[in-house]
């Protein structure tokens, strides 16, 4: 294949790199020996071009590993490729991020570097170092802070008041409705109050991790050490250079190459660590009192080398300094000042979350209830939008992020260590610091003209471009990253968003590769939107002309990893792709080419040429190549069949692959929405029976109102009875006593009449002991015969009594029970006498009462 045809053109809308990874051990022979990822050359065209010394090839070649069937071996073109032993800078050199720095300082055009590959395959590594290296993040920061120099204006100086006029001016100036804070504040919002501090999301593992293995020429450190001498530099670094423990004061920025201290962390005395950030009293008080505490310090040393992150405030100085990157400092417009404003977040299951928005609050609840676990876990953090505002009519921005104002290279480094402890990192089979989410790292560079006097009428508005690095999550397969549950639905949620991006590239590539126009299919998802959107000239010709972005990717690849999922990623991410079918042996070379001398062979079978010479005709033999030509190219499209079919399968595989964990995705979607539908069913269920229990309850009131309603007439009836009986008992007394008071006078006037009959009136003197007797009778006259003897006395003396003028007879004193026979005494009394109470009313009564008990019992 000639290069030159397929070199990828350099107009796309990504500029795509290749990054292979050096090996975690250095000895692995078997794929050393046998491997499935080769390195042309580079052409003799680019070596010259690149110079002597630099070359860096463009093409890989795919060997599938060998096994029984005949895959096809694919071609791939990339803008460069970075070999095992290229170094950051190197990476940092070779794809222009120095030039994108450039142009977003000089002409404001926005610039984007992102890394893509496999997990593990070294795209944090890239992207933000290792506890040795810097990354493309901290040498882009590097870059602009010593580019801009003096020019830089700070909300917070050491010796003058905050400069709210810059705040302000920035926040009128920005069009995402972002919330504009200087560093100081934020600094001191995270880490000025230790119970805050310790409540952020700060026991996660590192987003970064060590460094296993140097490439080049460095030499194998200790994870988390430094290099202390100059020959722990690589060959890169010239000459010696000057050693410097920390930033210019006065400026913050770095006045000279730092080269660290040789024990920075061990003894962190304040004479070797002069270094200080322009701020207030709560902030350095807190600094200082880390400083005079090495015990604190082991500690914050310790939980780094367990990858436990340090709640405590990050030390520019103890953050790697290498690689140096001085030389790329780039000319700045000398009658304009600058701001830096940093932002970060991070698109997790297809969600934009602010990692410089600190979720925690001083009344934050502690960390043992629900409430602030959840908080820990970051469900109480809210999503951002992606959107057009009133100022970005034209172009979408995520709307409501956190910047922060930085005027040193140190506060950024503080503010980046500082959000990378919210990204969402994770342990897996793949790798044992995984990032979870696509971390977006902003660095907006504002510029506005310099002001020439105090006087001056107008302040001009400040303009600017925006360089964007972005550490993209790897893509995994769920048997190699051994991942379960939530990882595992965060993997399906990368994959696919991974998968998308996919589609994009291969768009792109394939449109270089015809000539047209590429229609990029990036509203899929918030990742492609993010990489994409700016990746086209402003569609809005009333406002400014925006150039798009200049965008680099830089796919990693670990050559002695999966084949299966590399060859995925390298396919669809590659600027060019060729695949050729291996091809059988001809037969009819193999015939013709025969080797045999006309003798059978040792195992007595003839060879082709045995047989020409002994049985066949010229003719015959003809007929037979033709025939074997045919069948060799039948086998060679089959051949060429069977690869593609390969190539599907594998294809397919991975869209299975992804399917799955997609369908594990819906599945735990499906399961949740079926426990929320359940616990809501059930919570009408519950309604229902609430319900059901008040109007049973309010029935059950009802009857017993009713039965006391029953219960209160009836009382009421007796109450209204007895005062009537009593009454009516009263006057029955008195008439007793007037008969009595009569009967007395007729006894006198009988005694004085007849003294003869005295005997007998005093038989008949007592008549209520003569009814005591006869009330007695009824009921024990039968049973005692004393009683009945009694009674017959007392009847023969009532017998004759009756004899007087006036007969009569009282039977009781008791209402009920007296009866009086005398025919006038009784006839009036019966008159007067109310009816007796009905017997069924008592007995009504009676029954009532015994009802009131029942019901009265609950
Ligand atoms: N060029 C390199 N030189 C030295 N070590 C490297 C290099 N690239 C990667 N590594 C090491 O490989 C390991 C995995 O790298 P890294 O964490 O960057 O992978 P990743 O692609 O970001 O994975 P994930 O997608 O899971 O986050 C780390 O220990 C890292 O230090």
């Amino acid at each position: 294949m000639d290069n030159s045809t397929r070199m990828p053109s350099q107009t796309s809308l990504f500029q795509v790199y290749l990054r292979l990874r050096p090996p975690i051990h250095p000895q692995m022979p078997k794929q050393k020996l046998d491997p499935w990822l080769i390195v042309e050359p580079a052409s003799p065209a680019a070596s010259q071009s690149e110079g002597p010394t630099k070359t860096f090839p463009t093409h890989i070649t795919l060997q599938p590993p060998n096994d029984s069937r005949k895959r096809a071996i694919e071609r791939f073109g990339f803008t460069k490729i970075f070999q095992e032993e290229a170094t950051q800078l190197d990476v940092f050199q070779e794809t222009g991020t120095a030039d994108a720095i450039q142009s977003v300082l000089q002409t404001g055009r926005d610039g984007l570097v992102a890394t893509l590959g496999v997990t593990g395959s070294g795209k944090s590594h890239t992207i933000l170092g290792s506890k040795s290296q810097r990354g493309l993040t901290q040498m882009t920061l590097d870059v602009l802070f010593r580019s801009i120099g003096e020019k830089i204006r700070r909300p917070h100086h050491p010796d003058l008041p905050t400069d709210t006029e810059l705040l302000s001016s920035l926040q009128v100036a920005d069009p995402s409705e972002a919330r504009i804070q200087s560093a100081t504040t934020f600094l001191e919002s995270v880490y000025g109050d230790g119970d805050r501090a310790r409540l952020s999301r700060a026991q996660t593992p590192m987003s970064r991790a060590q460094t296993p293995m140097m490439v080049g020429n460095q030499t194998h450190k200790l994870p988390g050490s430094f290099p202390c001498s100059p020959e722990d530099y690589p060959s890169t670094v010239a000459s010696p250079l000057p050693l410097s423990h920390g930033p210019n004061l006065s400026t913050g920025t770095p006045s000279s190459i730092r080269m660290l201290p040789s024990i920075p962390e061990t003894d962190p005395s304040p004479e070797k660590e002069p270094w200080r950030i322009p701020s207030k009293a709560p902030f350095l008080t807190r600094l200082r009192s880390l400083r005079k505490s090495p015990a604190k310090l082991q500690v914050v040393k310790d939980t780094a080398s367990h990858y436990v992150r340090r709640p405590l405030l990050p030390r520019p100085s103890t953050l790697p300094q290498y690689p140096d990157v001085s030389p790329f400092s780039t000319d700045i417009d000398p009658h304009a000042e600058y701001a830096v404003l940093i932002s970060m977040y991070e698109v997790y299951n297809d969600r934009i979350f602010d990692l410089l928005s600190n979720p925690t609050s001083p009344n934050a609840p502690p960390m043992s209830t629900r409430q602030g676990a959840a908080l820990q876990k970051g469900l109480l953090r809210r999503p951002l939008l992606f959107k057009n505002t009133e100022m970005s009519s034209d172009r979408k921005v995520v709307a409501g992020l956190r910047k922060i104002v930085c005027g040193s290279y140190d506060e950024a480094m503080m503010v980046l260590e500082t959000g990378l402890t919210e990204r969402r990192v994770a342990g897996t089979g793949s790798n044992s610091v995984s990032s979870r989410s696509h971390g977006f790292f902003c660095i907006e560079v504002k510029k506005r003209p310099q002001l020439q006097g105090y006087g001056a009428p107008v302040v001009p508005a400040w303009t600017g471009g925006t360089m964007s690095i972005v550490d993209l999550a790897g893509s995994e397969r769920a048997r190699n990253a051994k991942t379960t549950g939530s990882t595992l639905a965060e993997a399906g949620k990368i994959n696919e968003s991974l998968m998308y991006l996919g589609q994009c590239l291969q768009v792109q590539s394939d449109c270089q590769q015809e000539g047209s126009k590429p229609i990029i299919p990036f509203r899929q998802c918030k990742l492609t939107e993010l990489l994409f959107s700016n990746s086209f000239p402003s569609s809005n010709h009333a406002t400014t002309y925006r150039s798009p972005q200049k965008a680099v990717m830089i796919v990693t690849a670990d050559p002695l990893g999966d084949f299966n999922a590399t060859s995925q990623i390298l396919r669809y991410s590659a600027l060019a792709r060729e695949v050729t079918v291996p091809r059988v042996p001809s037969v009819t070379s193999a015939i013709l080419g025969g080797g045999g001398q006309g003798k059978a062979g040792q195992n007595g079978r003839n060879t082709p040429q045995d047989l020409h010479n002994n049985y066949f005709s010229a003719q015959e033999l003809e007929q037979a190549t033709n025939e074997a030509a045919r069948l060799a190219e039948e086998c060679h499209i089959l051949a060429v069949r069977l690869a593609e079919e390969e190539i599907n399968r594998t294809e397919a595989e991975l869209k299975l692959q992804a399917a799955e964990e997609k369908l594990v995705d819906m599945e735990q979607e499906v399961r949740e929405e079926c426990w929320s539908e359940m616990e809501e069913r059930m919570e009408e269920e519950k309604e229902r029976w609430r319900m059901a229990w008040e109007q049973e309850k309010m029935r059950g009131e009802e009857f017993i109102d009713g039965k006391l309603e029953i219960l209160e007439k009836t009382t009421q009836i007796t109450i209204h009875e007895d005062p009537v009986t009593e009454a009516r008992v009263e006057e029955l007394e008195r008439e007793n006593e007037t008969l009595r008071a009569k009967l007395r006078a007729l006894e006198q006037e009988m005694q004085m009449r007849s003294p003869s009959k005295k005997s007998r009136v005093t038989a008949a003197k007592s008549p209520v002991q003569g009814l005591v007797l006869q009330e007695t009778s009824n009921s024990n006259v039968a049973t005692n015969p004393f009683l009945a003897s009694l009674r017959l006395r007392d009847s023969d003396a009532t017998i004759k009594a009756r004899t007087s003028e006036e007969e009569f007879k009282v039977s009781d004193v008791s209402p009920r029970k007296l009866s009086l026979r005398s025919s006038s005494v009784t006839r009036s009394a019966m008159e007067e006498l109310p009816p007796p109470p009905p017997p069924s009313t008592v007995k009504k009564q009676r029954k009532l009462t015994t009802r009131k008990w029942d019901l009265g019992d609950p």
